[in-house]
């Protein structure tokens, strides 16, 4: 579904901050990306969400090489991928609702069909009495988990997630990580990427660990 061979990036006339990464994320998979801060994790996310391209070295998504993709193709990819950002990227002008449910919209959704599901899956993550105010004034915490319910609500094939629980305590970083889960085992394809040693030993799955760039898999 998504692969990765032999790819460096840098950023300007910088270092590489990734060097000959190759891997593949099939779908329905499971993993986190982990690694020392600064080790390339949201660099390589950013890749993978087609938002840079790489210095080097060959990505494919969903069957299309990023290098030589037509621009106008990327909204309806990226449409297939879900993500949760570090900075949340919500809307500041939109409720919390509007938030969640504008990918639904953006599908040409009727509001009667998906309101119910929105409802649900904000209680779900604890924002059910959130769900009409606007961004500005919710906390860390639930600014993430209304940017979590985002990028799940539309059940994407690939699902990135950038410290999805980062402003969370223990308890409702486990909540999310059984959010996270279920959503996998519905069938979308899961990359994490975290600092978070409990929370990855929670679940068995496959490990992609970026050292100064490098990466290594422990499946
Ligand atoms: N836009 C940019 N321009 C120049 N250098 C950058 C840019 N973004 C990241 N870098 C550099 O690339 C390297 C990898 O950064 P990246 O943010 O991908 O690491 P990370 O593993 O996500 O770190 P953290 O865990 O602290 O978020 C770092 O040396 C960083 O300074």
């Amino acid at each position: 579904m998504i692969r990765f061979e032999n790819v460096g990036l840098r950023y300007g006339m910088g270092p590489e901050v990734l060097r000959d990464v190759s891997f593949r994320i099939p779908p329905r998979s499971f993993q986190f990306l982990t690694g020392p801060s600064g080790a390339g994790k949201t660099s390589l996310l950013r890749l993978l969400f087609m938002a840079l391209k790489p210095t080097r070295g060959l990505i494919n998504v969903f069957g299309k090489d990023i290098a030589t993709i037509d621009r106008s193709e990327l909204p309806l990819l990226r449409r297939r991928i879900g993500v949760v950002f570090q900075d949340f990227r919500l809307l500041d002008h939109m409720t919390t609702y509007e938030n969640v449910a504008l990918p639904l919209r953006v599908r040409g959704k009727e509001e009667a069909v998906y309101r119910a599901e929105v409802e649900e899956l904000l209680d779900w993550v604890g924002l059910g009495e959130r769900m009409r105010v606007l961004p500005p004034v919710l906390s860390g915490g639930e600014k993430q988990r209304a940017a979590i319910a985002r990028a799940l609500i539309d059940q994407p094939e690939v699902l990135l997630a950038d410290e999805p629980t980062g402003n969370v305590d223990p308890p409702l970083a486990r909540r999310l990580l059984r959010l996270f889960a279920e959503l996998n085992r519905s069938g979308t394809a899961v990359i994490i990427a975290t600092h978070d040693l409990t929370l990855m030993d929670q679940v068995s799955a496959r490990r992609m660990i970026l050292d100064q760039g490098r990466l290594n898999i422990y499946e």
